[in-house]
């Protein structure tokens, strides 16, 4: 039900996280939440926040405005009768009946309560409705998102389960908070404080009695870890262990079908069944009496309000970045561990074939025959891969071969690179470029010396210095490892030079050079290209 006019002078429910549904994002209202968190009578003093998340259409608002009644009437310092009188409609955090969600994003009540605790401090109480998990418009990353969130804010964790408490539950309680804490800078080794497990329509109050000490005895034995258990099931419970400093568990009964089916029902305790009440009046003291309220602590230090501000606001940075993993469900991750396994397989098997036949120790082999087999076990590796027993479907597999088969041709060009190095001419094929070419400007340099054609001499001489030079640098590079860059520099040079080695071309380019140096040498005419010659088609490899 909506906040009455009299609530709303008290307080009203405040958005502070807000879910773009189509988008899938969420975003932080910074004002709303400095208005909150900033007021002057609060701002220094610790904070105690109290968060009620879990599956959606579960009560959780319903349970949050008994506390905002709880909190009210301590304030006017009327302890007793909390509960609210027999036909007062219940109003606070919207909620209503139906199987359509209500809450979305995250939520705070609009006023801090100020509490005098035992011991002489004060601190300020904040309560946080959370927007319930696994509805029909939210995927597992927005669950686990706000889940998340509520968790790293809160101080106490209210995880509001139906009934009992099942495997997945346990599982998801684990997901979200490893996204948590994933998402907190500093590694603690309790990153959260207090988790209390909340079964609502507990219906084995003869196996295990409603309340605090039949939850605890329950969740005792939910969350043992055995010895002969498997270990699946162990590392959720040592996981779950292992993020909250302390674990409460407490058996609520149902509150009666007026409750959960009249449409018409408005929160009035007329209509709640006894034993619910009888409970109700257990719980909510258990969470927000000041001897037991706990102070938000991030690291061992205690957190205020200015703080939480800080930390909610760097939280939601670090969600709305690019920088987490993305929590999927449990079949999309599957289907991508089987299918990123087949993968894995299917290049191991190249890996290792292709290291028989051109690995470190194997000879040079002629590219063509690498090449061939190269194909025949690109075909072997995808009839691996898709031999695989894999989840997921055609054409999720499909992507996955597409991906395959470019890393089989990436890991093709990298034996290729390799096979060539082991090619001995193919690493003397610098020096013999450079020397050749040395060789070569010499007798030109010798013979149009002896023509009078001195520039072009000069010309020849000065390629034949430079290229000495460059076979020296070459050598050096080689021998020390340094400079690497300019020896690769060399030898792209002569691996150019290397592909214009028909004596043709090299003709062509001499005389080119030639006759735009000496005006005399345009009258040399220029050599006929040839049509069709072999050497003029590059070779592969
Ligand atoms: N069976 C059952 N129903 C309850 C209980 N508490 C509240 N309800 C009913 O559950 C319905 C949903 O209550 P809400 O408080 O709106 O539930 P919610 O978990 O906040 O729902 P979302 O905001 O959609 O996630 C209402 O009709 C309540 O009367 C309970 O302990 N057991
Ligand atoms: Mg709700």
């Amino acid at each position: 039900m909506s906040p009455s006019d009299t609530d709303s002078e008290l307080g009203r429910p405040v958005q502070l996280v807000v879910a773009d549904e189509d988008e899938h994002s969420f975003s932080l209202q910074e004002e709303a939440l400095e208005r909150l968190l900033l007021r002057e009578a609060v701002q220094d003093m610790s904070v105690v926040v109290v968060s009620v998340a879990g599956a959606f259409r579960k009560g959780k608002s319903f349970l949050l405005d008994f506390m905002l009644r709880y909190m009210y009437s301590h304030k006017q310092g009327d302890c007793d009768s909390w509960l609210g009188g027999e036909d007062e409609p219940l109003t606070g955090f919207t909620w209503r009946g139906g199987c359509e969600r209500e809450t979305t994003g995250i939520l705070a009540w609009s006023e801090l309560f100020v509490v005098d605790k035992p011991d002489g401090s004060q601190v300020a109480v904040l309560l946080m409705d959370t927007q319930g998990a696994f509805d029909s418009q939210s995927t597992i990353k927005d669950c686990a998102t706000l889940f998340a969130l509520s968790t790293m804010t809160s101080s106490v964790m209210v995880y509001n389960l139906s009934q009992n408490v099942q495997e997945d539950d346990l599982q998801h309680l684990q997901l979200f908070t490893e996204y948590g804490r994933l998402a907190m800078e500093e590694v603690y080794e309790k990153p959260f404080q207090s988790l209390m497990f909340l079964i609502r329509d507990w219906s084995y109050p003869y196996e295990h009695p409603y309340g605090l000490e039949g939850g605890r005895s329950f969740l005792e034995k939910r969350l043992q870890v055995k010895q002969n258990q498997h270990e699946e099931l162990q590392n959720v419970r040592k996981h779950i262990h292992s993020c909250f400093s302390n674990i409460g568990c407490f058996l609520l009964p149902h509150p009666g079908l007026r409750v959960a089916t009249n449409p018409h029902f408005d929160g009035r305790l007329r209509d709640i069944d006894e034993d619910f009440k009888a409970e109700l009046v257990n719980l909510v003291p258990l969470l927000l009496s000041p001897e037991n309220l706990v102070e938000k602590e991030i690291g061992g230090e205690k957190v205020t309000c200015r703080d939480l501000l800080l930390y909610f606001k760097a939280y939601m940075k670090i969600y709305q970045g690019e920088e987490l993993p993305h929590p999927k469900s449990m079949l999309q991750a599957t289907a991508e561990a089987n299918n990123l396994a087949a993968v894995a397989g299917a290049k191991e098997i190249y890996n290792r074939s292709m290291e028989q036949i051109c690995g470190g120790e194997r000879p040079y082999l002629s590219p063509s025959e690498l090449e061939r087999h190269h194909g025949d076990l690109r075909e072997v590796c995808v009839r691996h891969f898709r031999a695989v027993k894999k989840m997921g479907g055609e054409e999720f597999c499909r992507r996955y071969q597409t991906q395959l088969e470019a890393e089989l041709d990436d890991m093709y060009s990298a034996f290729c690179k390799h096979n060539d190095g082991k090619n001995l001419f193919h690493a003397a094929r610098t020096p013999a470029t450079l020397f050749v070419l040395m060789a070569a400007m010499y007798v030109v340099s010798m013979v149009t010396g002896f023509l009078g054609v001195s520039s072009v001499a000069a010309l020849c001489n000065m390629v034949m210095g430079a290229a000495l030079m460059a076979l020296c640098v070459w050598a050096y590079v080689k021998y020390s490892g340094e400079f690497r860059d300019v020896g690769a520099a060399i030898d792209k040079v002569a691996d150019f030079l290397w592909e214009q080695r028909t004596p043709g071309k090299m003709l062509s380019k001499l005389v080119e050079v030639a006759r735009s140096r000496v005006p005399l040498m345009n009258l040399i005419p220029l050599p006929r290209p040839r049509l069709n010659t072999n050497n003029n088609v590059k070779k592969k490899n």
